[in-house]
């Protein structure tokens, strides 16, 4: 760590945060429904009384803008370059989520420069804006930026829904998680199931092929089930849980979110945003070995 990211930490620790917790939504595959479920449980949080913040690593589509109807001028490039902080990129959503958009342009985490963790670890750990959660919907795919993100949170929900290209992307970046990058526990989320019970089969799928090859521990955590109002309402730039609170879809968001109320806070290092950030930072063995089973 440089002279200056001990002392933004420093900075930190004496402002004594309260714990948020950080979670990272993946999927390996796009289109599973990633950013519906970040968004969706990031309101229901909200309606909660959590104070929430999502930090869009979608990158390149701008998802969760384009998904809301919200424009951003700024994302987190512009934080990262020092000119402007985190509070000025934040974009308020509905239920007064708060937004950090990360969108192109945003340098991955491993190709960041000194000066540029020194100044990230910084603008998060000086965001006035109150957190409780932070969800980080992060890109399809695996590349490093997932992996920074998806190792520096407290829990990862990988998010499947029942194709093959789903299940093998999903088992392709839990394997990589676990191998190289320290993380064994995963939170799975089944996305667009006719039924209870198609969800805990699809889990169930999942779960065969990680127990054989792999030494991760898996936990079904929620089973949202196909919903036409989740498309209802994105046609209206709005979210299922705002549009239609009572539909199957927002109903299983809704209990995705009290779980994650539920979660245990862990106490730091760990558990305050800074430090989320500095392991967001920090090089993939190191963080592996500060990191437990
Ligand atoms: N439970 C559901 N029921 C019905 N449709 C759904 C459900 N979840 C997501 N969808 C639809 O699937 C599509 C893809 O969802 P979403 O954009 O959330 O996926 P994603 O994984 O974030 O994709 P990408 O990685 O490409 O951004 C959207 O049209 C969304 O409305």
């Amino acid at each position: 760590m440089t002279g200056d990211q001990a002392n933004g930490l420093r900075m930190m620790n004496e402002m004594k945060l309260n714990g948020v917790k950080v979670v990272a939504v993946t999927g390996g595959k796009g289109g599973v429904g990633k950013t519906s479920a970040s968004i969706n449980t990031a309101v229901a949080l909200a309606e909660k009384g959590k104070k929430v913040v999502v930090l869009d690593a979608d990158l390149g589509l701008a998802n969760v803008d384009v998904m809301l109807g919200l424009r951003a001028d700024r994302n987190l490039s512009h934080v990262i370059s020092g000119e402007c902080e985190l509070d000025e990129v934040l974009v308020e959503g509905p239920k007064g989520i708060q937004i950090i958009p990360a969108t192109s342009g945003t340098q991955s985490m491993v190709e960041l420069s000194h000066a540029q963790h020194a100044g990230l670890i910084r603008a998060f750990s000086e965001m006035r804006t109150p957190c409780d959660v932070l969800i980080v919907d992060t890109a399809a795919g695996i590349s490093d930026m997932v992996l920074s993100f998806s190792r520096a949170s407290q829990d990862v929900l990988v998010v499947v829904c029942d194709e093959p290209t789903s299940i093998t992307d999903a088992y392709a970046l839990i394997k990589i998680l676990s191998r190289e990058h320290g993380v064994f526990r995963f939170k799975v989320v089944a996305n667009m199931v006719r039924s209870l019970r198609e969800g805990m089969e699809l889990f169930a799928k999942l779960s065969r092929v990680t127990d054989r090859f792999l030494d991760v521990a898996l936990e079904l955590v929620a089973t949202i089930p196909f919903d036409d109002n989740l498309r209802k309402a994105v046609r209206k730039q709005k979210l299922v849980v705002e549009s239609f609170p009572n539909s199957p879809a927002a109903i299983a968001y809704q209990g995705l979110a009290s779980k994650i109320i539920s979660w245990p806070i862990p106490q730091q290092p760990g558990g305050h945003l800074e430090f989320f950030v500095e392991r967001l930072v920090r090089e993939p063995r190191a963080t592996e070995e500060s990191n437990a089973r």
